[in-house]
């Protein structure tokens, strides 16, 4: 059409080439909080039963038990506590959708602001949030009251990732990589929270062993990360985040589920999950990053990298060991964050991923010099879904 414009004889293109940032995107800081209530996971199946009034099930103890001793916890920590239980015995959905609508954003900020004074830039250079949850309900959620608790810009972009389990935390950060990688200059904070109080419930008569998982395994916790490309001058990278892939492994729907209803958080964690997990995880990083680590002889040596992978309990790690032919230590990161903390479903690849950071600098550390600088960072949720990441340390 003829005429004069008065828009600039700028392409698309051209505007794409400016708003993208040139390098990949890195983990630039990471911070974990914890609540303080403690319970040993020896101590767990008397307190679970003492808590709950449960004692008269004494034929269900000790297939929990059982279930207890066989995660590779050492302890775990909750926000609520016994003081708690007993005064509110039969908390309702509702008040306890209203505990972790104050304390869920308390703990995300208490991880955020680690991570912020490790990062060591202004909090007004945060230019995009992505929380991630299972615990919650509310909205305005976690999302806006981290904005008023860590004083972020009002104009910061949000998004909330809600309900995707324990792989939710590696789902955060491939959102978090696109995001940096996308607008130049963006700094995405990353929180993830987990809050155990919407899926605790007492022990019933009728339970198996499966429907008990969820009590025996699964902890508090928050964890934090900054992530941005092209670091400035102080900023030291941790881990590069080099290629995201997600898979769903067909018909696996009924295996892991997660769901609120009336009586909050539930859902099926079937046994046999680390079987399935270990008779796919090969193929699905073969898949996903084979073309780029594969050595001369189009082998993969997985022994070579690190790895952080979300412990669901040991008994996945042993199975994921087998099945990459691992060396046993080399999944020491993710057996001290299972052993210390329990399983925080998404916050845990977070705290794996600091650990590994640590053992990698430790010169007298599991982790120091046993690998080539490449590494993968793996979770597991409902879907069946396997994340994974291949990272790049820094350092
Ligand atoms: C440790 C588990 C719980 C069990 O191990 P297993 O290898 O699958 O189980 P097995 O079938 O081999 O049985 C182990 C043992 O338990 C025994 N067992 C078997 N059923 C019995 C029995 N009813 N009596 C008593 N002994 C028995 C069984 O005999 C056997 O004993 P033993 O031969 O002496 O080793 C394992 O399945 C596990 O680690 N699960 C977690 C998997 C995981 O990482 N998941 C990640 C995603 S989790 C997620 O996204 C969260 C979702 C969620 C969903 C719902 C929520 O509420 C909250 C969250």
């Amino acid at each position: 059409m003829a005429g004069s414009s008065s828009i600039p004889a700028t392409t698309v293109r051209e505007i794409r080439v400016v708003q993208r940032a040139d390098g990949a995107a890195a983990v630039l800081a990471i911070g974990t909080a914890n609540p303080h209530h403690c319970v040993p996971q020896g101590d767990y199946p008397d307190y679970y039963f003492r808590v709950t009034n449960s004692d008269h099930l004494t034929n269900l103890k000790p297939t929990f038990a059982k279930l207890c001793g066989m995660t590779g916890i050492g302890r775990r920590f909750f926000h609520h506590t016994d003081e708690m239980l007993a005064t509110h015995p039969n908390l309702s959905l509702d008040a306890r959708l209203d505990v972790v609508a104050t304390a869920a954003p308390e703990l995300a900020a208490s991880a955020a602001a680690k991570a912020i004074a490790e990062w060591g830039r202004p909090v007004g250079d945060i230019t995009h949030l992505v929380v991630s949850t299972n615990a919650g309900s509310h909205a305005p959620g976690t999302d806006v009251r981290l904005v008023s608790l860590l004083g972020l810009r009002h104009d910061v972009l949000r998004t909330v990732l809600q309900l995707n389990g324990c792989a939710s935390g590696c789902a955060a950060l491939r959102l978090a990589k696109d995001l940096a990688e996308n607008n130049r200059g963006a700094r995405v904070l990353v929180a993830c929270v987990e809050l155990t109080i919407t899926a605790f419930r007492g022990p019933d008569k009728a339970d198996s062993f499966d429907a008990l998982i969820p009590q025996g395994l699964f902890g508090d916790g928050a964890g934090a990360v900054i992530v941005g490309a092209e670091p400035y001058v102080h900023e030291r990278p941790l881990f590069e985040m080099v290629s995201a892939s997600q898979y769903v492994i067909p018909d696996t729907e009924h295996m892991l589920t997660m769901q609120l209803g009336s009586g909050g958080i539930g859902g099926t964690i079937a046994t046999g999950l680390p079987r399935l997990a270990a008779g796919i995880v090969e193929q699905c990083l073969l898949d996903a990053f084979g073309d780029r680590l594969a050595g001369s002889g189009g082998v993969v040596e997985w022994n070579n990298l690190f790895w952080a992978v979300h412990p669901g309990s040991s008994v996945m790690l042993d199975h994921i060991v087998r099945a990459l032919r691992l060396a046993p230590g080399k999944l020491a990161a993710s057996r001290t964050v299972v052993r210390e903390y329990g399983n925080m479903l998404g916050a845990t690849v977070i705290f794996v991923l600091d650990e590994v950071r640590r053992q990698r600098e430790d010169p007298q550390g599991e982790g120091a010099g046993h690998d080539e600088g490449w590494g993968v960072m793996m979770g597991f949720g409902p879907g069946f879904t396997v994340e994974a990441m291949l990272l790049h340390a820094a350092t």
